[in-house]
């Protein structure tokens, strides 16, 4: 099984370097003024040129406008679109459409509700992304470093794909994926050494423990009373 791994937040030459030694394939930076990672969009634009090649580029939203967008895709070039914010399938359907670019929708998961709604997404954006879902009163709506109850991915449609986030890192990535099937992990908290600050002993780590991540062929998971083997 070969997962996809994203690190995002980005902001950083060294860290960048990092992530693209240890073999990231996506690369992510935040266009979310709140965010302690976010990063201008001159200041992605170098850091795009330096990963362009080497690992895809994505470029973090949050309910943006089409110029606000536009500007991005104009000067950064990303291969990906990520929409992070509260984006109706409609406007997932619009923006895909409308830059020609592949999206990933973000979806905040912390019930069997949130779970369910992932299948409306699924037709119109390129790739999901499940996330947990902000704490209340949080100021970003992902980043957040928290995770959600891996076991309720297990309602999931098995033939959706999905990225897998919130609260990973390298200790407890490994049990993750044990318990889930994602086509790829997404990380941004787990390989900081403070908010926004990005180690690179973390990036290692945590690519290494994806990367080492070996399923257990015994273990299948338990799906409506059925085991589904690995
Ligand atoms: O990283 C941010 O600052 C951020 C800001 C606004 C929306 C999303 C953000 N990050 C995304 O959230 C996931 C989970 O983060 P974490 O690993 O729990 O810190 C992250 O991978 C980003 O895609």
């Amino acid at each position: 099984m070969t997962v996809i791994v994203k690190i995002c937040g980005l902001s950083t030459e060294e860290t960048l370097d990092a992530a693209l030694a240890a073999g990231v394939d996506m690369v992510g930076f935040v266009f979310f003024p709140k965010s302690p990672r976010a990063v201008s969009i001159e200041r992605a634009s170098v850091l795009a040129s330096r990963a362009r090649g080497k690992a895809e580029i994505v470029a973090l939203t949050v309910d943006m406008d089409d110029a606000a967008l536009a500007g991005i895709v104009d000067t950064v070039k990303p291969d990906w679109l990520q929409l992070h914010g509260s984006e109706s399938v409609e406007r997932v359907a619009e923006v895909r459409a409308r830059f020609g670019l592949p999206v990933l929708k973000a979806l905040g998961i912390r019930d069997a509700g949130d779970v369910s709604r992932a299948a409306d997404y699924a037709s119109v954006a390129s790739r999901l992304l499940l996330d947990a879902k902000p704490p209340k009163g949080a100021a970003l709506p992902g980043g957040n470093g928290v995770s959600f109850d891996w076991h309720l991915l297990d309602a999931l449609d098995p033939g959706l794909s999905y990225m897998l986030s919130g609260g990973l890192d390298a200790d407890n990535v490994a049990e993750a994926l044990a318990l889930t099937r994602p086509f790829g992990i997404d990380a941004s908290s787990g390989v900081e050494s403070a908010p926004g600050i990005k180690d690179p002993d973390r990036i290692r780590a945590f690519i290494a423990a994806i990367r080492g991540f070996r399923p257990n062929p015994d273990q299948g998971r338990i799906i409506a009373g059925e085991r589904i083997s690995s």
